[in-house]
């Protein structure tokens, strides 16, 4: 298998243009990398147009909300179990205070449907171990739990319902299993930890079978040692995942290659269908992303995933949040809002807020958004440009309106503007100046703007160098 996998993997290279990152000579890997370059089939363009996902972390750790008799933990709220001013037997016996009483799957898909999300990823189990659906592997679930019943399930329905897809986020790391080993040290470690293996196999089977409208998992907490150095369990994992639900999709934070190596391979190949690895960060400029899918993950406060009482630090404003996710499309990835619940299954004030005021601005301007992709034009600092996949609409979304009044637009070389076109009323003033070769002025109406605002662009490959609008009169 090993010579002909390597055989295949050779044949593709050739075939393939180096998009991706620093490429070193090939080693025969079993379980690194088995494709090159992006998947091409309906559900990952499905997954791919979709652009604006919500990531909602809910679970015990909500219940003391980043607080505990008296005292505050300064970490993220989902890991005071692991605060030394946490007694862990107390934080396990939260699970007998779990009921949501004022939990509205309904009221929670309809929000994140108004505010454009087209994904949801939920937390099924955080490292803490406890599960949001009855499973039949753990004690520690919502079935032992005063709510009793499923979380997941009237979840997964609601969302679906309004047409939003559901991804469900796992740990690996279960700080409840006595079978989980952050590293084996000795035969006894080994034994158990195949003991867990078989545990999280049957869990992830469990969810697919309760949950068969899924599509995909978002894998976390595998980065400890045991999980780095099991390379084939983890190859082997997804596989059967992918047999099991044709068309899932699992991201490059599953997997380590044999080598230990995580989310690209030891020859630099991405693992896994897209790149997990921008959590509360962005790249920068379209070569950070080497032509593969990616997803950039982000949380409003500086880093609380679930609910913590106090936030501190930077709280993002909407249209903070609105400009990562037009720098995500416009660099070919998909942006995740997160929100944290609180222990009774409301949201507090600051994300329903923002998740009024992105809804405000995706009804305008979403279709700059879905199925938006890297337009390859050279970025200009008014803000970003976002192609419609396939097309010749190129959107601007201004974020930065220049103190002159006029945007910049640089075109590459034999492209004309066609038409120019504002999502909303009094943008434009006048028609497009023509300044020089595929450069164009647009001069905007001096309005003031509270938000960032989008053109459209009509272009067409052409090789003249005319364009739809008379030259400027020298
Ligand atoms: C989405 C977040 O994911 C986590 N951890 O993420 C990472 O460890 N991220 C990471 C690690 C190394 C490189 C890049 C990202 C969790 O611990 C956290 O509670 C939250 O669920």
């Amino acid at each position: 298998r090993t010579i002909a996998a390597n055989a295949l993997l050779l044949l593709q290279l050739h075939g393939h243009a180096q998009t991706n990152q620093s490429i070193r000579d090939t080693l025969p890997l079993e379980h690194g990398a088995h494709r090159i370059g992006n998947r091409t089939d309906a559900d990952m363009a499905r997954w791919r147009s979709q652009r604006l996902g919500q990531f909602i972390h809910w679970g015990l750790y909500a219940i003391p909300g980043g607080e505990w008799k008296g005292k505050t933990y300064n970490g993220a709220a989902e890991w005071i179990r692991s605060w030394k001013e946490m007694p862990q037997q107390e934080y396990d016996n939260l699970y007998k205070q779990f009921n949501p009483v004022n939990y509205q799957p309904e009221e929670w898909a309809q929000q994140a449907n108004d505010m454009g999300a087209k994904y949801m990823i939920i937390t099924t189990k955080h490292h803490d171990g406890f599960c949001l659906w009855p499973s039949k592997y753990s004690k520690y679930s919502v079935a032992a739990s005063p709510w009793k019943k499923d979380i997941i399930g009237p979840m997964v329905d609601a969302y679906n319902k309004k047409g939003i897809d559901v991804y469900l986020y796992f740990s690996i790391i279960d700080w409840n299993q006595p079978d989980w080993r952050a590293a084996l040290k000795t035969p006894a470690d080994s034994i158990a930890y195949q003991r867990f293996k078989v545990f999280v196999k049957n869990q992830l089977t469990e969810l697919l079978q309760r949950y068969p409208t899924v599509k995909g998992f978002w894998f976390d907490g595998t980065w400890d040692d045991s999980w780095k150095n099991d390379g084939s369990f983890s190859d082997e994992l997804e596989q059967y995942l992918q047999r099991l639900h044709p068309g899932l999709i699992i991201g490059s934070r599953l997997r380590a290659d044999e080598k230990g190596a995580r989310h690209f391979d030891s020859n630099g190949r991405l693992m896994g269908d897209y790149e997990q690895g921008w959590e509360r960060k962005l790249p920068e400029k379209s070569a950070d992303v080497h032509g593969n899918d990616w997803e950039g993950v982000m949380t409003i406060p500086e880093n609380q995933w679930g609910y913590n009482a106090r936030w501190a630090g930077h709280i993002k404003s909407s249209n903070e949040l609105i400009e990562m996710l037009v720098k995500s499309a416009s660099l070919g990835g998909n942006f995740v809002i997160n929100f944290g619940p609180k222990s009774d299954g409301t949201f507090r004030t600051e994300e329903v807020q923002r998740m009024q005021e992105i809804s405000r601005w995706m009804k305008i301007n979403g279709s700059a958004i879905y199925g938006g992709t890297d337009a390859g034009f050279a970025k200009q600092d008014w803000g970003y440009y976002i192609r419609k996949s396939g097309t010749d609409s190129v959107y601007m979304v201004v974020c930065n309106v220049p103190v002159s009044g006029q945007l910049r637009v640089k075109l590459p070389a034999q492209t004309t503007l066609v038409n120019v076109t504002s999502l909303e009323k009094n943008i434009i003033s006048g028609t497009p100046e023509l300044i020089g070769k595929n450069e164009y002025f647009i001069h905007l109406d001096h309005k003031n703007q509270d938000a960032p605002f989008v053109i459209l662009l009509q272009t067409s490959k052409d090789s003249r160098d005319n364009s739809g609008f008379e030259k400027a009169k020298t």
